[in-house]
């Protein structure tokens, strides 16, 4: 395994670039998820990084190893999970998983393979006998069997329900630190980038709007943009001065010098009894926590994101508090 190292990457189809100097690096053995809303550029930067589109400008190395435009996608060293799985139907599991390697190595590593996705067993199934989260660990023990240098994941839980996803990225996770492997995967769904990697970018229009770790990029993020892509939020419009900001729910500490955006996460906003008055207007239960909307005397709506028993419901009059410092950037959302 290598790390990966991107640097000044410019590509594109004929006029404007759709990347445009992106940059950013994989320690080997590092998990990076590549966020970004539909048509940043996504499915262009995995295109390019396994070889079946040119770079215009700019490096890709892997290792010690650089990958020009005429390194072929066979000789790259770089493994790819697609959407969907994209199992050959008529191969077993076994089949699909020994795809890439020589027969001699096939037997043991295929038993391995199939034992760290948690499918030891299957290697006799076809893909239809499968459900859609085990087409996916096939698919993530495909792209392992040769040993590549670095895992691509395209979007890979984007086919599945909620719950299966959730378990299914644990578990991926898990499989790719216990392989070792390097691995970048793109996804617009920021809970699960979040969820999931070591380091996150957030592509914007082709631009790296921020390269950091998940909670750095929930907590401190590079710009608005940012801040409201990544999570929910709650925003004022105000200004700052001397560290303080004037709100609808009080003064409260902050960064930043002049006007702009107040932006606080809904799980700042504690209801208890102590605060700025303002009346309950719904509750939206999530199962392991609920979204309790609310509305200031000034009209102003908020919604604060409880944990634990909800004890409040429509109609109620609840007083809000804010629990630690508000996040500033330049512009109106
Ligand atoms: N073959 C192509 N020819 C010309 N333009 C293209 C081609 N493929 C993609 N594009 C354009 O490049 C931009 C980026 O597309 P890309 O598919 O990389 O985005 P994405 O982030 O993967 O989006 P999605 O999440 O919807 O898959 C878009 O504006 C798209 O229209």
């Amino acid at each position: 395994m290598s790390g990966l190292t991107v640097k000044r990457l410019v590509a594109g189809y004929g006029g404007e670039p759709v990347l445009r100097e992106v940059d950013f690096e994989v320690p080997e053995g590092g998990l990076l998820a590549v966020l970004g809303p539909s048509g940043c550029g996504k499915t262009t930067l995995l295109r390019v990084l396994a070889g079946f589109h040119p770079i215009a400008s700019g490096e890709v190395w892997l290792g010690e190893r650089q990958l020009t435009s005429d390194v072929p996608p066979e000789r790259r060293g770089i493994g790819i999970v697609p959407q969907e799985g994209a199992l050959f139907p008529h191969l077993s599991v076994a089949g699909n998983v020994g795809f890439g390697i020589g027969r001699a190595e096939r037997g043991d590593r295929v038993e391995e393979l199939l034992d760290l996705v948690g499918l030891g067993g299957f290697g006799s199934r076809m893909p239809a006998q499968l459900s859609g989260g085990q087409a996916q660990r096939v698919a993530l023990a495909r792209a392992l069997a040769p040993r590549p240098e670095v895992v691509l994941l395209d979007e890979p839980f984007s086919a599945l329900d909620a719950g299966l996803r959730e378990e299914l990225r644990a578990d991926v996770r898990a499989t790719l630190k216990a392989a070792g492997a390097t691995a970048l995967l793109v996804t617009h769904d920021q809970e699960e980038a979040l969820g999931i990697a070591d380091h996150v970018v957030v592509l914007r229009d082709g631009v790296v709007a921020q390269f950091a770790r998940p909670q750095t990029i929930y907590t401190s993020p590079a710009d608005l943009g940012v801040a409201l892509f990544v999570g929910e939020a709650v925003t004022f419009a105000g200004v700052a001065r001397s560290g303080l900001v004037e709100t609808p729910l009080g003064t409260l500490p902050t960064s930043g010098d002049g006007p702009g955006t107040v932006l606080l996460r809904p799980e700042q906003l504690i209801l208890g009894s102590t605060g700025v008055p303002s009346i309950v207007d719904d509750v939206l239960f999530h199962g392991h926590d609920a979204t309790v909307l609310l509305r200031l005397a000034d009209g102003t709506r908020v919604r604060s994101r409880v944990q634990g028993r909800i004890s409040v419901r429509a109609g109620d009059v609840v007083s809000v508090s804010v629990d630690g410092a508000a996040l500033f950037f330049e512009g109106t959302p």
